[in-house]
């Protein structure tokens, strides 16, 4: 009888299995060797060792089991919904046994890891619990398995729309009634939601939402509701850290969540994190008012992660060298961090050329390649994705946020050195959430280096005239990235310098030589004292120089924030306040919008002053030995050429094969690259390169006709070629946009390559219509002025609203 029983409870939902992986440790760093940390507990299961309890064993063992955990599962078996009370009398202890049982049955691993169990029994008890575990350490069973255990709902707070998504789906796969609620859904998903919510009897354990939803006055009503008909059982606040002014990804909206204690009084409240330091521990308990809370820490550590540095400034070529660490790797899933989009696009450009399969996702991609991107990384049909920060981690809630859920990653990438340890650690921690051995590399360049140190040191000083509050966030900011420059350019092993930065002091011998520093300690110090040497040279002879990415890299506000990565989105439709004081609310729109224009303006007028100094001091004369290495090679343009082809046939492909010659416009492309920037020097070229490649990535078949038009009439005047051929490819082009026509724009005009003959034919070309940094800074000003105007209009007319409101009351 319990045997049919769990016959027919067979979950139909798909049993996980590990990622088969076709890689072997050695080609991921020969030699190192692992040592896991969930070694003796780990499921066999999730080895794919076929281990997982078969029906015959599950009967079995059910037979062995007592009397509550067969009650149990055969609530298991009726249970996909609704909510069943799986663990007897409703108050009663759940025993360590039928916890197991959940887990092995819902999610298929055979035992819980390292503080899961403790954290569980904890919040079920009516506790409250700070839990800190290292990335890919399982925290989200501890709320997903109370949420199976007891009856009611389950409350999860999360800072990305895409990382709910995520869960639920996962969850909604093995048959758990899970659902989020966000913006992004339709008003009829919405409405089911709340329908279930406010019935008699919801049948949802998990319910995902973000901290912005969730003190809204009419969601907070319902949680209300609810609440009040004891159906709450547990608060869960995931990426803890961001409620913590000092912590790496803070985010206004989850202060808002220090009211949950008192309009929700007695339910428990588990906070989650990876990456807290002492001082965001404590800062993350007192904001969320836990009470007496069960302090949970694991190590930091991340055994199966091999750590190295590599130095741009010693390599001949960082892309090359990246490509042929990818290749060397086989085919294994791999994400490349940068900080700009700029970069993203280059790398990615870069990789492809290189016969690896590759995608840029970022910010500047429209959202249905931006999905397709992701929808090829996860299934495995492209092996990279080069990201900006946003992606993947709970920072700047961008429209780029995507919560990764590939357990495979065996290599992270850092293209730039990233702005903390904690932000490293979070995104070197995607790799390897599988246990297996994987790598996390960082690219150290002195120009990311000196250009973070730049806006970081120069915002410090403004800060400081200004004693604003905002002073020793911005001090702090500059101390967490000279933290991760001294992670790279500082000998001693680099897994005790990420475990030292969370306050946890360990011996160098827990590193077992998995970090390049205990492994090739020689070859580190031989790197570092290279570095030291070319560090000095230029300093001597580069003083002030600062890298600008380029004028029209930095186009708008939502790029700018990505490079900072500072911003939080704002203006949405659920943006909460927690309190109705009128005036507070006047006060919070006021600082969600002013002051961060001037702070971001006070950048952009530094980088310009910087920017006419580095003109100032490459007046011939001042040129030294080491410019000339600045001087731009006919490789580099050829190689630059072929970028832009790659980026145009893409172009080319997304306005519906767009008929133009390809090989026209791309020498016209790369022409206005080095028309503008061939006399400043290579940066500056590659930077407007990698500018017009974005440029590519979005512009429409307007401006992209209207560029070329230029370029057919520009380059025959020039050239003294065949008017009537030129014109006739106008004439196509035109044509082509008006009847969408196949034909081909036959340009017989091919440009020069050599670059004398271009500058001597250069003055007669016509520049782009890329602004310069000053045009770009005048237009920003401009429409920051506008903006401001507006703003004080509109805020004069809420504020004029409220005191009207107020009056009335
Ligand atoms: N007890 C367990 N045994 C084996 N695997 C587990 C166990 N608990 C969780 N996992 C697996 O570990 C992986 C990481 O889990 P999860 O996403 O919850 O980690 P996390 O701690 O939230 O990581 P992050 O900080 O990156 O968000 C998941 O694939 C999950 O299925
Ligand atoms: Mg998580």
């Amino acid at each position: 009888m319990r045997g049919e029983g769990l016959e027919m409870s067979t979950p139909a939902r798909p049993i996980k299995r590990s990622v088969s992986t076709n890689h072997d440790m050695s080609t991921l760093e020969r030699g190192f060797s692992r040592s896991s940390g969930y070694a003796d507990n780990e499921a066999p299961l999730e080895r794919g060792l076929g281990a997982r309890p078969t029906l015959e064993r599950e009967t079995q063992n059910l037979a062995r089991a007592d009397c509550k955990t067969q009650e149990l599962l055969v609530n298991m078996k009726k249970s996909a919904l609704p909510v069943q009370n799986i663990c007897g009398i409703e108050k009663q202890k759940c025993g360590k046994e039928a916890l197991v049982k959940l887990l092995r049955w819902h999610f298929g691993h055979s035992e819980f890891r390292g503080k899961q169990l403790e954290a569980i029994e904890a919040v079920l008890s009516g506790r409250d619990c700070f839990c800190l575990m290292p990335t890919g350490g399982g925290k989200s069973m501890c709320y997903q398995i109370p949420a199976l255990a007891k009856t009611g709902i389950v409350l999860v707070v999360c800072p990305l729309i895409a990382l709910m998504e995520n869960q639920v789906m996962a969850l909604k796969a093995k048959g758990i009634a899970a659902e989020y609620l966000s913006s992004t859904q339709t008003s009829q998903v919405r409405n089911k939601i709340h329908e279930d919510l406010e019935s008699g009897k919801p049948s949802l354990r998990l319910l995902y939402v973000t901290p912005e939803l969730i003190a809204t006055p009419g969601f907070m009503s319902k949680l209300t509701k609810i609440h009040a008909r004891g159906l709450l059982i547990l608060i869960a606040i995931d990426e803890a850290h961001c409620i913590s002014t000092w912590g790496h990804d803070f985010r206004p909206s989850y202060r808002k969540l220090s009211s949950l204690r008192n309009r929700l009084p007695n339910i428990p409240i588990l906070a989650l994190t990876a990456t807290a330091v002492p001082k965001v521990q404590t800062d993350v308990i007192e904001s969320l008012c836990l009470h007496d809370p069960l302090v949970l820490k694991s190590s930091f550590n991340r055994p199966n992660i091999y750590y190295e540095v590599r130095y741009k400034d010693l390599l001949d070529d960082p892309y090359a060298d990246l490509a042929n660490l990818l290749k060397s790797c086989g085919d294994v899933c791999a994400i490349v961090y940068c900080l700009e989009r700029t970069t993203c696009d280059d790398v990615a450009g870069h990789l492809s050329k290189n016969g690896i399969s590759c995608a840029a996702y970022h910010a500047g991609l429209n959202n249905k390649l931006r999905s397709s991107v992701l929808d090829d990384w996860i299934s495995s049909k492209k092996q990279v994705v080069v990201a900006t920060v946003a992606f993947g981690n709970s920072g700047a809630l961008t429209a780029v946020e995507f919560g990764i859920d590939r357990k495979d990653v065996r290599i992270v990438c850092h293209f730039n050195i990233p702005k903390s340890m904690e932000a490293f650690y979070q995104e070197s921690g995607r790799a390897g959430r599988d246990q297996l051995p994987s790598r996390s590399l960082l690219y150290c360049g002195m120009d990311d280096c000196k250009k973070m140190q730049f806006i970081l040191g120069a915002s410090k000083s403004k800060k400081e005239q200004s004693s604003s509050s905002q002073d020793g966030s911005s001090k702090k900011s500059l101390a967490d990235f000279n933290q991760m420059v001294e992670y790279c350019q500082e000998s001693g092993c680099r897994r005790k310098k990420i475990l030292g930065s969370f306050g946890e002091q360990v011996p160098a011998s827990l590193c077992k030589k998995s970090c390049d520093a205990c492994k090739h300690p020689n070859l580190v110090a031989k790197y570092l004292e290279e570095l030291r040497t070319t560090c000095a040279f230029r300093h001597k002879n580069q003083s002030s120089r600062i890298y600008i990415s380029s004028s029209s890299n930095m186009n708008n506000e939502e790029q700018l924030s990505e490079f900072w990565n500072r911003d939080e989105a704002s203006g949405s439709e659920e943006d909460i306040s927690d309190s109705d004081d009128a005036i507070d609310v006047v006060r919070s729109l006021v600082r969600s919008s002013l002051p961060s224009k001037p702070r971001l303006n006070e950048k952009i007028e530094l980088l310009q002053r910087e920017e006419e100094n580095y003109y100032w001091n490459k007046i011939p004369e001042k040129q030294n030995n080491k410019l000339d290495k600045n001087a731009i090679s006919e490789t580099l343009r050829e190689t630059s050429k072929q970028r832009l082809s790659n980026a145009l046939k893409q172009t080319q492909q997304r306005l519906s094969n767009l008929p133009i010659d390809l090989e026209t416009s791309v020498s016209f492309l790369e022409n206005e690259c080095y028309k503008k920037y061939g006399k400043t020097g290579k940066s500056f070229y590659c930077s407007q390169v990698a500018s017009t490649v974005r440029w590519l990535s979005t512009t429409n078949s307007t401006e992209l006709i209207n560029r070329l038009r230029s370029s057919t009439s520009s380059i025959a005047e020039n050239t003294s070629v065949d008017e009537n051929s030129s014109s006739t490819s106008l004439a196509l082009l035109d044509q082509s946009l008006i009847e969408t026509s196949n034909e081909k724009i036959h340009g017989s005009v091919r440009s020069e390559t050599s670059s004398i003959a271009l500058q001597s034919n250069s003055h007669d070309i016509s520049l782009p219509p890329i602004p310069s940094f000053s045009e770009f800074v005048n237009s920003r000003k401009a429409q920051d002025k506008q903006l401001l105007m507006s703003e004080k209009k509109s805020l004069n007319g809420v504020h004029k609203n409220l005191v009207k409101k107020m009056r009335l009351q």
